[in-house]
This record gives structure tokens, C-alpha cells and sequence, in this order.
């Protein structure tokens, strides 16, 4: 017989912390949340003492149920809106030069050798690995322009059970000679790609966690007849769109100049029918009020990346104005402009560029969280479907724990769970997430030794 609790997968029993808005933060204590067999969140109980816990579980076997103590709680899966497979390759290095010359120096170099499918196995293995371990449960992924390569990724993705966006990216001008293509081969990849993803997304017996997004690497890259074709790409496939917007000085100037039809950077991509609602812009450090407007008007997103902002010397983006005008806004980890694949290291650092601009309009606990979560949700405009615990969203989770073996967080007699919750944000890293869901499964990561690479 189909009961409510032959339908439940797993019931977790204690404190959830999710954010009900930018505003606010709810802290639910001795919660009882129940999972479905699809990964749903299927019904939500706050506040249930010890003694009436076997009466709310209504038969739900025991060894499905999750008992929390008091230095644990769940939180949502950190949402990483703009991450570089590739990059992870060389994440920490490179940090002496600003992006122009970055690119040049270090970053196409090292994407080149992802030709080699095998090379890309094995180091996209370790690049989401990495991702996941940190508590990334969604992320939009930049691969290279290689077809084969990017299949693998979306293999390791797949195997590893991330939720993801995963773009090919184009490229067919302004690049160098050994990591470039055709109009023609981009688009013509960029179609097999897709249908790739779509044909590997049909045969699962669950739903899909992956979606292809067009991927044009920025303005400066792609020819105005490549950014038409991968407009109308987008379009014919319903599909999402990333790219890079208004990071750098000289990015800026530079595109300027290979588009002077356009009246600003960001209206590039509107001219090539390639902003809209399921757009995801990252950077937006040096935007004009109007470009701020286009993007609010086209209910485009950004994915503010504070780290990687530092790093490359680019600027510090005005997160409180794209706030108070309501751009959908997330955090992005950028690696590898940014030297860390935490969102939790994306979130201290978006706090320190709001300091640094204005210490009068800093950004918040509450907001920071919600960047790193719903906002980033709405950026993918999956809010419906993840960064909180509303029910009938799906269950992508991180249990976190303050006192896990090797804690860089100390918890002390004097600490609440608001405070133990804050300590994590600032303090914690991968060892406090004990345990990671993705769509109501416990994410398996493997050996780092069988993914490591020399
Ligand atoms: O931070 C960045 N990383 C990149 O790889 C890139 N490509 C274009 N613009 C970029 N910015």
C-alpha cells in the first residue's frame, strides 16, 4: 500500500537554517523534515520536543531517520552561479597580472590541453570533486571550447550527482591559435553538445541535474555573427546563457571598440538576443547606471565575484545597488580568477568588497547567506525548485557540523546555534560539511587520490 511513510526517503530531525527572504534568516529548531523517493521536500514540522518525535514520524522506519546534535545543523547547498572547470588546473597561481593578460599568460595556455579527452577526465574529476566537497550543490560550469572534453565533463557531473549548468565555450576570435574555431565549428559543436546532453538526460530514471548553457566566453571572443548564432541557439533549445560583463578597464574599452554599434557593453549582448531572464552575467564590477537598468529590465542575473575581483585587481562591484535596484544577484567562486572553489570564501570576500566601498552599506549575515543561496537559485531561475526548504522544492542540502573532526571552527559553552552558524560562515570550511544532498541523495565523493592527476 502507498502511505506517506513508504513514500519518504529520509527524515531529518533538528536544526534547519534557511532564509525566508534577503531580509531574513529562520533558524527552525528540533525540525523534522521529510524527504520523498524524487528528493522533494515533502512536508516540514518545527518545533517537535523529543517526545512527540515517534508520533510525527507516522511509521517512518528508523534507520531512514537522521538525528541531529546540537553543533549540527542543515543548511541549504551553496549555489556557485560562475566557476571555470578548466581553471581549477592552476588555482592559486597567476595572481600578478590583470585579466587581459592573465588570459594570455596562464589561462588559455592551460585550457589548451583539454584537447586531450583523457587529460580532461582526469582533472575534471578533481575540479568538481573539489566543487562538491565545499558544499557547492549547484554550479555554473565555463568547460573550453573542446566538444569531447565537455561531454566528459558532463559525465564526471553526472557520475558525481552535482546539479549544474555546463556550457561549451566559443571562441572564434581574439584567441590565440591554439585555442580558437571556426563560426561554423562552434556552432556546429556547440549544437552537438547540446543534444548530447539532452540525449544523455533522456535516459536517466530520475530528473535531470543538468542543463546545457550557451556559453560565448565574452564579447572580445566571439565574432557579432557567432553572438547572433548562439542567440538564436539559446533560443531554438529554451536554453540559458553565461558570459563575462564590464569586469575590467580595458575589457571594457576593448569591446567598445569591436562593437561600436552598441551603445554600452552590456546592450552587446542584448543586441544579439543573448540577455534575458535565464541570463547569467558575471563580474558587473564597472557598470553604468543604464547598464544596471538593461539588466533589471531584461531580468538578466549576475554572479558577483568578489574573490576573483581582488585577485585580477578589477574592481569592487556595488552589490547594494544591484540589490536595491532587485538584479537578481549570487556569489560565484570564479576559480580559477579566484584562488578558492568555496562559496563560503566567495561569501567573506563579497562582505570585505562591501566594506571596502562603503562602510555605511556593508552587506549582511542575512544577505551574504542569501547570495549564496536563493539569490543564487534565482540567478539560475530555479528558484522554484532549490535554495530553501519550502516544500516541494527539491532537497539539495549540507549538513554541517562545528564540531567535526579537524574543525578550524572552536564552539564554546557561551555559543547559540546563531553564533555557531555565523562561525561556520566565517570561520568554517570543507571539514565542517559532514555530509552533502543533492535532489534528497547523500552526495558519494571519490578517493581525491584515484582523482588527482600529475
Ligand atoms: O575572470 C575571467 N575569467 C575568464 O576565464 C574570462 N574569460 C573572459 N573573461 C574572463 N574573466
Amino acid at each position: 500500500m502507498h502511505t506517506f511513510a513508504s513514500s519518504i526517503s529520509k527524515v531529518f530531525y533538528g536544526t534547519l537554517i534557511h532564509s525566508l527572504s534577503i531580509k531574513e534568516i529562520e533558524y527552525i529548531r528540533q525540525g523534522l523534515l521529510f524527504i520523498d523517493d524524487e528528493g522533494k521536500i515533502a512536508k516540514l514540522v518545527k518545533n517537535v520536543p523529543e517526545d512527540r518525535v515517534e508520533a510525527e514520524l507516522e511509521g517512518v522506519d528508523e534507520d531512514r531517520v537522521v538525528r541531529l546534535n546540537d553543533d549540527q545543523f542543515i543548511i541549504p547547498g551553496f549555489i556557485d552561479t560562475h566557476i571555470h572547470a578548466p581553471q581549477y588546473t592552476f588555482c592559486g597561481n597567476g595572481h600578478d597580472l590583470p585579466l587581459l593578460e592573465w588570459l594570455d599568460t596562464y589561462t588559455f595556455p592551460r585550457e589548451s590541453k583539454f584537447a586531450d579527452k583523457e587529460y580532461a577526465h582526469k582533472l575534471y574529476t578533481k575540479s568538481v570533486a573539489r566543487s562538491l566537497r565545499n558544499g557547492t550543490t549547484s554550479a555554473c560550469w565555463f568547460a573550453t571550447i573542446h566538444l569531447d572534453a565537455c561531454k566528459e565533463l558532463v559525465n564526471i557531473i553526472q557520475e558525481q550527482g552535482q546539479r549544474a549548468y555546463v556550457g561549451k565555450v566559443n571562441m572564434n576570435q581574439n584567441s590565440p591559435d591554439f585555442l580558437i574555431e571556426t563560426t561554423e565549428s562552434s556552432v556546429r559543436d556547440t549544437r552537438a553538445f547540446i543534444e548530447y546532453v539532452n540525449k544523455t538526460n533522456a535516459q536517466l530514471n530520475h530528473k535531470p541535474l543538468i542543463t546545457p548553457i550557451i556559453t560565448p566566453r565574452f564579447a572580445i571572443s566571439c565574432t557579432s555573427d557567432l553572438l547572433t548564432e548562439l542567440g538564436k541557439l539559446a533560443k531554438e533549445y529554451n536554453l540559458p546563457i553565461q558570459s563575462h560583463l564590464c569586469e575590467n578597464m580595458n575589457e571594457i574599452g576593448f569591446t567598445m571598440s569591436l562593437f561600436p554599434q552598441s551603445v554600452n557593453y552590456t546592450a552587446v549582448y542584448a543586441d544579439h538576443g543573448l540577455l534575458n531572464d535565464r541570463t547569467i552575467m558575471a563580474h558587473c564590477v564597472h557598470m553604468k547606471d543604464e547598464e544596471l537598468d538593461l539588466m533589471k529590465e531584461k531580468n538578466a542575473g549576475i554572479s558577483h565575484c568578489a574573490n576573483s575581483n581582488f585577485n585580477l585587481k578589477s574592481g569592487m562591484a556595488d552589490v547594494r545597488k544591484m540589490i536595491n535596484k532587485d538584479i537578481k544577484v549570487g556569489l560565484g567562486t570564479d576559480v580559477a580568477g579566484g584562488y578558492s572553489p568555496s562559496i563560503l570564501e566567495a561569501l567573506r570576500a563579497s562582505r570585505s568588497c562591501s566594506v571596502a566601498r562603503n562602510a555605511d552599506t556593508t552587506l549582511l549575515v542575512t544577505e551574504l547567506f542569501y547570495l549564496a543561496t536563493m539569490g543564487g537559485a534565482r540567478v539560475m531561475e530555479l528558484q522554484d525548485t532549490i535554495g530553501n526548504f519550502q516544500i516541494g522544492k527539491e532537497f539539495d542540502a549540507i549538513l554541517v557540523n562545528t564540531s567535526a573532526d579537524n574543525s578550524p571552527v572552536d564552539v564554546f559553552d557561551h555559543d547559540s546555534i546563531e553564533t555557531k552558524f555565523e562561525k561556520y560562515l566565517f570561520v568554517g570550511d570543507d571539514r565542517n560539511n559532514e555530509k552533502i544532498y543533492v535532489q534528497g541523495k547523500e552526495v558519494r565523493l571519490p578517493d581525491s587520490k584515484v582523482a588527482s592527476h600529475k
